[in-house]
């Protein structure tokens, strides 16, 4: 792997003490940074390079999924670590910031390869991309490239204005947009699960899938992001990025097993063409908007959204989202897109449920029977795994016919966390894991009839008790079109206990 300096705007902040650094010391312990490689945290904040150390070495302390009590392999990797004062704004500090950064790679006899991490808030983008090219800490003869943290805009347009601005500093080849979900170890499985096993292509068609489910799940409420989140909601926090981004992983249809990064990309951005537009006037009927009251989260009250700290109490932003789309293209004509996503549900979970089509069902013998389906789950996350539904009868209890589950679970404790693969593909300059900017712009252009009907009132926005699974309009969205929600546990104990389980446990 090439030398590279890692200069981190933000070192003093939430994300990086909770992701990046814990990230950075996995992949060190895995032998995965280069050989040559210095990290410069940024941040207003006076601090001494050796309190900047110890911060870092609380944060592994507090979040690696490794535990770092080998204090000579810490000490090692905090060597890599140098502490400097920027203000965003103040030009002088990126011309002593590259003083400093090209002693440091005399001193190790590096290529002066530069990855600039932007984990600070995205009113500073533009102004930080400015700053890196008229110091010339970007003009060096090795490579740069600039990673970001969402939210990438607010709407269309300005997302459109951020992409030009960061364009006079860096190529988009240059740029890697973090999609966290991209790297969840279960979602970059996606393409090569579909790709390599021909018993997954021959079925990831409308011939034998009757609809998709995508969910993200989450019990916590707004937390501390009251600011942040009461402008954004869960159409711009999770639905235009995250769940897009599941679709398109799941959609795409690849070639063979070896494919590309342009390929998965060019691919993707053929989901997102094909992706049937809303209007604006139509969008109550295929979006339910929703907002969590008060309720119980496991066995314990919460309250609701608009009791929450920091927002206003006749705040009317959706912190639930479910949708139905459509893709237009060969394969999925014909196939709904159930998409659900909020906070303070009954679970966390995430996770996609596959619903393959009704046999044709000549030897069903009740309309039970036929109701049955074949379900493919990818579980996301908390839990990693995959379970296949099918039908068979149980001898031990007069043939009745009933569901069985095989499922393949991984231990989690030697999962990779998304920061480590997204941060060790951008050094190695593999993007296919990271949002392209057609992505991102396809993506807000489907979304914006959906803010603006928000905008307008034309969308209800309906409530939920804290600890459900949101309300009961979503359940009808699918019950409209014959289907319903799969896999929420409710719905898994039920089948389980009814059914076989047959469990294929892997620890790597
Ligand atoms: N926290 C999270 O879990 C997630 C965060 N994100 C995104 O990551 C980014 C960072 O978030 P987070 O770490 O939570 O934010 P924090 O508010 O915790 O940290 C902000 C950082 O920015 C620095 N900063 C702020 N203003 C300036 C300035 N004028 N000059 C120099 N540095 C400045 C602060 O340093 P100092 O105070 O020392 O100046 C601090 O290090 C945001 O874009 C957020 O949306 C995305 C996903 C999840
Ligand atoms: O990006 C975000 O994601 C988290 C959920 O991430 P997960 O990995 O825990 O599923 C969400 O809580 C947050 O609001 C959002 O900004």
């Amino acid at each position: 792997m090439e030398a590279t300096t890692f200069i981190l705007f933000g070192a003093t902040g939430d994300l990086a003490k909770r992701k990046i650094y814990p990230a950075l010391y996995n992949l060190y312990l895995d032998g995965k940074l280069p050989k040559a490689f210095s990290v410069f945290g940024l941040g207003r904040r006076e601090l001494t390079g050796d309190a900047f150390r110890a911060n870092v070495e609380q944060s592994l302390r507090n979040f690696s999924r490794r535990e770092a009590n080998d204090t000579a392999s810490v000490r090692q990797f905090l060597d890599a670590f140098r502490y400097s004062v920027l203000d965003i704004g103040r030009t002088e500090d990126y011309l002593k910031l590259l003083r400093l950064v090209e002693q440091r790679e005399q001193e190790l006899g590096a290529a002066p390869n530069r990855m600039f991490y932007l984990s600070v808030g995205p009113e500073f983008f533009e102004t930080i991309a400015d700053n890196i090219k008229a110091s010339g800490l970007g003009s060096a003869d090795g490579w740069k490239r600039l990673m970001i943290e969402k939210p990438f805009g607010h709407d269309l347009q300005s997302a459109r204005d951020l992409n030009r601005n960061l364009s006079r500093a860096f190529e988009e080849d240059e740029v890697f947009r973090i999609d966290h979900y991209l790297g969840k170890p279960m979602v970059q499985k996606l393409e090569i699960l579909q790709s390599s096993n021909p018993v997954l292509q021959t079925l990831w068609t409308n011939r034998h899938i009757a609809n998709v489910q995508i969910t993200a799940n989450e019990t916590v409420g707004v937390e501390e992001r009251a600011g942040y989140y009461d402008h954004v909601g869960a159409v711009r926090d999770m639905f235009q990025n995250h769940m897009l981004q599941l679709l398109m992983m799941l959609a795409i249809h690849l070639p063979n097993n070896h494919s590309t990064s342009d390929e998965v990309r060019t691919k993707k951005k053929k989901v997102m063409e094909a992706l049937m537009p809303v209007l604006k006037e139509d969008v109550a009927r295929s979006i339910i908007r929703g907002q969590y009251a008060e309720g119980e989260i496991n066995g314990k009250p919460v309250v609701g959204y608009t009791s929450e700290p920091g927002i206003a109490e006749n705040s009317a932003n959706d912190t639930f989202i479910a949708a139905k789309l459509e893709i237009d293209d060969y394969f999925w004509r014909g196939v709904p897109f159930y998409i659900r996503t909020g906070k303070r549900m009954k679970e966390k979970s995430t996770r996609i449920v596959i619903e393959f089509k009704e046999p044709l069902n000549q030897h069903a013998l009740t309309e039970e029977e036929s109701r049955v389906p074949n379900l493919l789950v990818f579980e996301i996350s908390p839990n990693e795994g995959i379970t296949l539904q099918l039908n068979t009868r149980d001898p031990l209890h007069k043939g009745e016919f009933k569901p069985m589950h095989i499922d393949f679970h991984t231990s989690q404790e030697d999962v990779p966390e998304a920061y480590e693969n997204l941060i060790h593909d951008a050094l190695n300059g593999d993007p296919t894991f990271f949002a392209h900017w057609d992505e991102v712009e396809l993506a807000w252009k489907w979304v914006q009839p959906v803010l603006d009907a928000f905008q307008e009132n034309l969308v209800p926005l309906r409530t939920y008790a804290a600890g459900s699974y949101g309300p009961v309009e979503s359940d009808e969205l699918l019950e409209r079109d014959g289907f319903r929600w799969r896999f929420d546990s409710k719905h898994e104990q039920q089948e389980k206990k009814e059914g076989t389980h047959y469990a294929y446990h892997v620890n790597h």
